[in-house]
C-alpha cells in the first residue's frame, strides 16, 4: 500500500515537472514581450497615457510579484522534483530489492511445490498400494465367504430337513406320548411286580446276611477276646515341667503300639496291652479306637468301658473331657446319633441316658429331682429274671443339645451332693449308662444293646497312707468294689460256675456288660511321673491281668435280639448269679 503511494506521488511530480519545463519557456516570454510593448506606449502617450503607464506598471508591479511567487514556486517544485527523483530512485532500488525478494520467494515457492509435489506423489502411490492390498484380502475373504456360503448351503438344507422333520414330529407328539405313557405304565407295572419279588429276595438276603454278620462279629469277637486293654499316658502338665519331679519313666516302642517300658528302680518292665496312647494322643485318636465297639451297641450287645487309674491319671479327662475337646462321652453318644440317623428309616431307634453315682457303696440318681437319694438294685418282679434300679431316671436324647443338658444336669447334681467335687469325683465311680432299642420296621426285628461309660475313683492304695475317718471309709470302699471288679474278671477269666458280681454295686449294676458276649474295654490312665511309678505299676499289672481274661462264649446274642427288653436296669445273662 505504502510503496503503492509512493510510486503514485513519483508519477504526479515526474508529469508536473515534465509540464513546467515544457510551458516556462513561454511565460517567461511572453511576459518580457508584454513589458516591453507597456514601456513604449508609455511614452508616447500623455496624462491619460500616464495613469495608464501608472496602471500599467502597477499591474506589471503585480506581474513581477506574480513572477517572482511563480518563480519561488517553480523553485519549490523543482526541489520537490528533485526530491520525488530520489524517492522514486530509493523506490527504484526497493522495487528491484523487492523483485530480488519476490523471485527467492517464489525459487522457495516452487521448491516448496515441486517437494508437496513429490509428497503427494509418494502419498498417493503408498495409499494405492495400501488400496491394493486391501483390496486383494478383501477379495479373498470374499472368496471365504462364498465358500462357506457354498459349504453352509447343504447344512441349510439339512436343517430345512430337520426342521420339517420335527415339526412333523411334533404334531404327532401328543400321539406318541399317549402311546408312550401306556407303555410306560405298563413298563412300570411289571417292573413294580418286579422290584417287590426282588425286594422279597433281598430281605431274605439281608436277613441272612445280619445273622452271618452277627456269627462273624461273635467269632471275632471270641477271637480276639470280649476283654481288651488299652493304656493311656497322660503329659506331664506345666507346673509338672518346672518342677523336679518332671522326668518321665516311661518309652513307647516305635514299631509296637501296644508296648510300653516302664524303668523303676534300674529295672526296665515291659507291659504288653492291646494298645498304648503316648502323652501326644488326642482325644479323636483315643476315640477311633473305641468307636467300633460304641457302635457294637447298636446291634444289640452290651459293652461296657472303663477309665482306671490313680487320682490325677487323666481318667475324666479321657472319659468326659474338656469344653472345646470332649471325651469318649460326649463324641460315643454323638456318634450313635449319626448311626443311627443313617439307619432310618429301616431302623427305628431310641436312646435313653442315665447317669449314676457310686459313692461309698451307694447308689445315686444322677438324673434325678432328689441326687441324694440312695437307689436299690433288685430282681425285677416280672418274673423275667432281670435286675432293675427303682427309680433311676432315664432321659430319652434326639440330639446333641439334649446330651449337653443331660450332662449339665448330671454335673450339678453331683456337685449339689458333696462340698468338695474334686475330691469327691476322684473318690466315687460316675457311670453314665446309655440304652440303644431298634426296631427293624421290614422284618420287625428287635434290639437292645447297652453301653456302660464308667470313670471310676482313683485306684490309689490310701488304706497303706494310714487314712483315718471317713477318708478310710471312703478307701475301703473304693478298694472294695476295685477288687471285686478284678475278681470278677477273674472268675469270668477262670469260667469259673459262680461269678461274684454282687460283691459291690459296680459289678452288680454292670453285670450284664461283663458277662457272655458283652464287650469290655479297661482304659488304663497312667502318670508319667516318676513320683507315681509304684502306682503305675500297679494300675498296669491289674490291666495285664485282665487283659488276659476270655468271656465265656455262650452265643447269646441272637437270644439277646429275640428277647430284648425295654427295661434300664441290668439283666441275667448266661452267666449264673449266685447271692453275695
Ligand atoms: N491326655 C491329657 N491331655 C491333657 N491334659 C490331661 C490329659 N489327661 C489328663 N490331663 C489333665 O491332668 C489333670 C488330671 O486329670 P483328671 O482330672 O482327668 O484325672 P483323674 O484321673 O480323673 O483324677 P480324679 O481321680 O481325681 O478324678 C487334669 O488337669 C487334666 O486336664
Amino acid at each position: 500500500m505504502g510503496t503503492r503511494f509512493k510510486v503514485s506521488a513519483y508519477f504526479f511530480h515526474h508529469f508536473l515537472f515534465r509540464y513546467l519545463e515544457e510551458h516556462k519557456e513561454a511565460l517567461v516570454i511572453e511576459r518580457w514581450f508584454h513589458l516591453q510593448y507597456v514601456t513604449q506606449t508609455v511614452e508616447v502617450e500623455s496624462a491619460d497615457s500616464q495613469k495608464a503607464v501608472a496602471e500599467m506598471q502597477s499591474k506589471n508591479a503585480i506581474l513581477q510579484e506574480q513572477l517572482t511567487v511563480q518563480r519561488q514556486l517553480l523553485r519549490e517544485l523543482e526541489t520537490q522534483l528533485h526530491e520525488s527523483q530520489r524517492t522514486c530512485a530509493q523506490l527504484r532500488t526497493q522495487i528491484l530489492v523487492y523483485e530480488g525478494e519476490m523471485e527467492r520467494a517464489q525459487g522457495q515457492l516452487e521448491a516448496e511445490m515441486q517437494n508437496l509435489e513429490e509428497e503427494k506423489n509418494r502419498v498417493i502411490e503408498e495409499a494405492f498400494i495400501r488400496a491394493e492390498s486391501e483390496m486383494k484380502a478383501v477379495h479373498e475373504n470374499l472368496a471365504g465367504v462364498r465358500m462357506n456360503l457354498l459349504s453352509l448351503q447343504p447344512a441349510l438344507r439339512t436343517l430345512t430337513c430337520d426342521y420339517n422333520c420335527l415339526k412333523r414330529q411334533v404334531q404327532e407328539f401328543p400321539f406318541m406320548l399317549d402311546k408312550a405313557i401306556t407303555e410306560a405304565k405298563q413298563e412300570i407295572c411289571q417292573v413294580i411286580s418286579e422290584v417287590s419279588s426282588t425286594n422279597q429276595e433281598l430281605l431274605r438276603k439281608y436277613k441272612r446276611e445280619m445273622n452271618l454278620r452277627k456269627k462273624c462279629h461273635n467269632e471275632l469277637v471270641r477271637l480276639k477276646g470280649n476283654i481288651r486293654v488299652f493304656c493311656r499316658v497322660r503329659p506331664v502338665s506345666q507346673e509338672e515341667q518346672d518342677s523336679a519331679d518332671a522326668k518321665t519313666m516311661l518309652s513307647f516302642d516305635s514299631d509296637d503300639d501296644a508296648i510300653l517300658y516302664l524303668s523303676n528302680k534300674g529295672k526296665i518292665m515291659t507291659f504288653e496291652l492291646d494298645k498304648v496312647f503316648p502323652p501326644h494322643a488326642t482325644q479323636e485318636e483315643v476315640f477311633q479306637e473305641v468307636q467300633s465297639l460304641v457302635t457294637s451297641c447298636i446291634d444289640g450287645f452290651n459293652v461296657c468301658i472303663f477309665a482306671y487309674g490313680q487320682t490325677g491319671s487323666g481318667k475324666t479327662y479321657t472319659m468326659e473331657g474338656v469344653a472345646d475337646d470332649p471325651g469318649i462321652n460326649q463324641r460315643a453318644l454323638r456318634l450313635l446319633f449319626s448311626e443311627v440317623t443313617d439307619k432310618a428309616p429301616d431302623w427305628d431307634y431310641k436312646i435313653t441316658v442315665s447317669m449314676v453315682e457310686i459313692y461309698n457303696e451307694t447308689l445315686r440318681n444322677l438324673l434325678g429331682d432328689t441326687p441324694t437319694e440312695k437307689l436299690d438294685i433288685k430282681m425285677n418282679p416280672d418274673g423275667s429274671g432281670q435286675l432293675y434300679v427303682p427309680g433311676l431316671t432315664e432321659f430319652t436324647v434326639q440330639s446333641p443339645e439334649d446330651i449337653n443338658r443331660v450332662f449339665e444336669l448330671g454335673h450339678m447334681n453331683r456337685a449339689t451332693a458333696c462340698t468338695n467335687l474334686n475330691e469327691h469325683s476322684s473318690r466315687s465311680h460316675a457311670l453314665l449308662i446309655i440304652t440303644v432299642c431298634g426296631f427293624n420296621t421290614a422284618t420287625g426285628n428287635r434290639t437292645q444293646g447297652k453301653l456302660n461309660l464308667v470313670d471310676l475313683a482313683g485306684s490309689e492304695r490310701i488304706g497303706k497312707s494310714g487314712a483315718e475317718g471317713s477318708r478310710l471309709r471312703e478307701a475301703q470302699c473304693i478298694n472294695k468294689s476295685l477288687s471285686a471288679l478284678g475278681d470278677v474278671i477273674n472268675a469270668l477269666r477262670s469260667k469259673h460256675a459262680h461269678v461274684p458280681f454282687r460283691n459291690s454295686r459296680l459289678t452288680y449294676l454292670l453285670q450284664d456288660s461283663l458277662s457272655g458276649d458283652s464287650k469290655t474295654l479297661m482304659m488304663v490312665q497312667v502318670s508319667p511321673l516318676p513320683s507315681n511309678m509304684s502306682e503305675s505299676v500297679c494300675s498296669l499289672k491289674f490291666a495285664q491281668r485282665v487283659r488276659s481274661v476270655e468271656l465265656s462264649s455262650a452265643s447269646s446274642s441272637s437270644r439277646r435280639h429275640e428277647n430284648s427288653s425295654t427295661s434300664s436296669s441290668p439283666t441275667h445273662d448266661s452267666v449264673e448269679v449266685t447271692g453275695v
